[in-house]
C-alpha cells in the first residue's frame, strides 16, 4: 500500500504536465498539452464502445431553474452543489440559470417534446461535457473537482422495462469494455439505497482501489426506471394506441478515468501509460555523439515512418541533452517502450528496446520485423499493467465475519467483504460503527449470518474507505 500516494499523485499531474491546478478557481485546472492527449485517446476509446449503437449530442449548459426544481428528490440532491447564474450582463435574470451538475433536466423536457410514439424509442444519446457541481468536500484534481471537464453522459429511454434493464446491462458490458482496455480492475456493486443517485431506482457503481487503498468511484449505471418520466411527462403511444411512460437509464464516467489511469499504473518514477492512451506508444532516444549524429539521426527517422506505417504513435527525442536526462523525462512520462540507437547500434543493425513496465533492455533487430515486434512488446506491456492492476486488487480484497475485524483490514489497504441482511438501519449503523462507507450489495446469498448478528445474511457487501 502507497502511503503518500495523494502526495505522488498531486506530484506527478505537475511534473509530467498533465493538469494545473494553480487555476484562480478552488476545484478547476488546465488540461496541459500532454494531460489533454491522454485525455483525448481515453474519451475515444468510450466513444468508439458507445457510438456501436448510441448517438453524441450536444446539450446547452445552462439549465433554467424551473426545470432543475421539477424533480424534488434530484433537485435536493444536487441542491448544494448546483452553481447559479443570476445575472446578463449589468441586469438581473427573471430566471436564475443552474450550471448542469449532469445533463437529466436539460435534456429530459426535450424527450418529452421529442417522443411520441414508440417509433420514436429507444433513444440513446451521449454527450462530453463538462458539468459543475460545486463540491464541499475535500477537492482533489481529476479525483473531486468543481468542474468535471470531462463528463460523459448518457441518457437513454425504451418503451419497456425489460428493454431498460437489457440497456443497463449493456452499459455494465461497455463500462467492463471500456476499463478493460485501460487495464484498470474494477468492483462493481449495487450501491446501497442511501447512496444512490438522486432520482434513480437504482445505481450500478464500478469502484477502483487505488494504491492508498481508498476506492474511487470510477463510473455509475443508473436505472432511473419512470420517476423523471412522469415529471417531464415523457410519454408515447404504443401499438394500441395507449398512452406510457417511459422508461430510463443513465450512465456516466467522468475526469476519474484518468485518474485511475494514472494512479493505478503509475509507480515511484511516474507514470506508466497503457500504450492505447499514451501520447507517444514509441519514444526513440537517439544517443548522440560528434562522430555519427546525422547517420544516427537519419536512422532514427527511418524507424519513425516505418513504425508510424503501422499506425503507432512515435516520437524522437533528438534534444542535444544527454541521454540520462532522456531517460530519466520519459520514464516520467510513461511512454510504454523506448528505442534507444547509438553509432555503435547503427553499425550492427539493432535497436536497444526498453518497456517501461518492467525496465528490462532487449536487441532487436532493425529490418522487416521491426514493427511487429514493437507491436508484441506493446501488447505484452498492455497484458502486463492490466494483470499487475488485477492482481493489486484481488489481494486487496478480504472476507471477514467480524465486525472488530473491519478496521484493521481497511487501514491496512483493503475493500472488506461481508454478509449483510441489506436492513437499511443495520447498514447504516455498521457504517456508523466502522467509519467506512458500505459501497453496494455484489450478490444475494441464502445462508449466512448479517455480521451485525442480527439476523440471516441476504448479501455479500462490500466496504472501504472511499474518495
Ligand atoms: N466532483 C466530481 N469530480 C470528478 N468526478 C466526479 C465528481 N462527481 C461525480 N463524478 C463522477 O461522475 C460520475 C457520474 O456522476 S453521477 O452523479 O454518479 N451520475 C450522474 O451524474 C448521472 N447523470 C449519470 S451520467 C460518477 O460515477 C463519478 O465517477
Ligand atoms: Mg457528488
Amino acid at each position: 500500500m502507497v502511503e503518500n500516494f495523494d502526495e505522488w499523485f498531486h506530484d506527478i499531474l505537475e511534473n509530467a504536465n498533465i493538469t494545473d491546478s494553480r487555476y484562480p478557481i478552488k476545484g478547476m485546472a488546465i488540461w496541459m498539452p500532454y494531460g489533454f492527449q491522454i485525455r483525448k485517446h481515453s474519451m475515444n476509446i468510450i466513444k468508439k464502445l458507445l457510438d456501436k449503437d448510441h448517438e453524441e449530442v450536444l446539450f446547452p449548459m445552462l439549465v433554467p431553474e424551473s426545470e432543475l426544481a421539477k424533480e424534488g428528490i434530484h433537485v435536493k440532491g444536487f441542491e448544494d452543489e448546483v452553481y447559479w447564474v443570476t445575472k446578463g450582463g449589468q441586469r438581473e435574470l427573471n430566471e436564475q440559470l443552474a450550471l448542469r451538475p449532469t445533463s437529466e433536466t436539460a435534456i429530459y423536457p426535450m424527450y418529452s417534446l421529442w417522443i411520441r410514439t414508440h417509433m420514436d424509442l429507444p433513444i440513446k444519446y451521449y454527450q462530453i461535457v463538462n458539468t459543475f457541481r460545486y463540491e464541499t468536500k475535500h477537492t482533489r484534481p481529476l479525483i473531486r473537482v468543481r468542474e468535471i471537464t470531462t463528463f460523459k453522459e448518457a441518457h437513454t429511454a425504451h418503451s419497456t422495462k425489460e428493454e431498460s434493464d437489457e440497456q443497463i446491462q449493456d452499459f455494465i458490458a461497455i463500462y467492463k469494455e471500456f476499463f478493460d482496455e485501460l487495464g484498470i480492475p474494477y468492483l462493481i456493486s449495487k450501491r446501497p439505497e442511501w447512496d444512490k443517485f438522486p432520482g434513480a431506482d437504482y445505481t450500478m457503481a464500478f469502484d477502483v482501489i487505488m494504491p492508498n487503498g481508498k476506492t474511487l468511484q470510477i463510473g455509475t449505471i443508473h436505472n432511473l426506471g419512470q420517476t423523471f418520466a412522469k415529471t417531464f411527462d415523457i410519454t408515447f403511444e404504443d401499438k394500441d394506441g395507449e398512452h406510457k411512460l417511459v422508461y430510463q437509464t443513465c450512465a456516466g464516467v467522468s475526469d476519474r478515468v484518468i485518474a485511475s489511469v494514472i494512479g493505478i499504473h503509475g509507480d515511484e518514477t511516474g507514470l506508466r501509460l497503457p500504450p492505447k492512451v499514451s501520447p507517444n506508444q514509441v519514444t526513440i532516444i537517439p544517443i548522440l555523439f560528434k562522430k555519427g549524429k546525422e547517420e544516427v539521426l537519419a536512422k532514427c527517422a527511418e524507424i519513425k515512418a516505418q513504425l508510424e506505417e503501422t499506425g503507432l504513435r512515435v516520437n524522437i527525442d533528438d534534444r542535444d541533452i544527454r541521454p540520462g536526462k532522456k531517460f530519466h523525462d520519459w520514464e516520467l512520462k510513461g511512454t510504454p517502450l523506448k528505442l534507444e540507437l547509438g553509432p555503435r547500434d547503427l553499425e550492427n543493425n539493432i535497436t536497444v528496446a526498453m518497456r517501461r513496465d518492467e525496465g528490462k533492455k532487449i536487441e532487436i533487430a532493425l529490418d522487416s520485423s521491426l514493427s511487429d515486434n514493437v507491436i508484441d512488446l506493446l501488447n505484452k506491456t498492455q497484458e502486463n499493467l492490466s494483470e499487475s492492476a488485477w492482481n493489486f486488487q484481488k489481494s486487496h480484497v478480504k472476507f471477514t465475519e467480524r465486525l472488530d475485524e473491519i478496521k484493521d483490514l481497511v487501514e491496512t489497504g483493503n475493500v472488506v467483504k461481508f454478509h449483510w441482511c441489506g436492513d437499511e438501519a443495520i447498514g447504516r449503523d455498521i457504517e456508523e460503527k466502522t467509519g467506512y462507507d458500505i459501497l453496494g450489495i455484489q450478490e444475494e446469498i441464502s445462508e449466512g449470518e448479517c455480521i451485525s448478528g442480527k439476523g440471516n445474511a441476504k448479501y455479500i457487501a462490500l466496504m472501504a474507505k472511499t474518495y
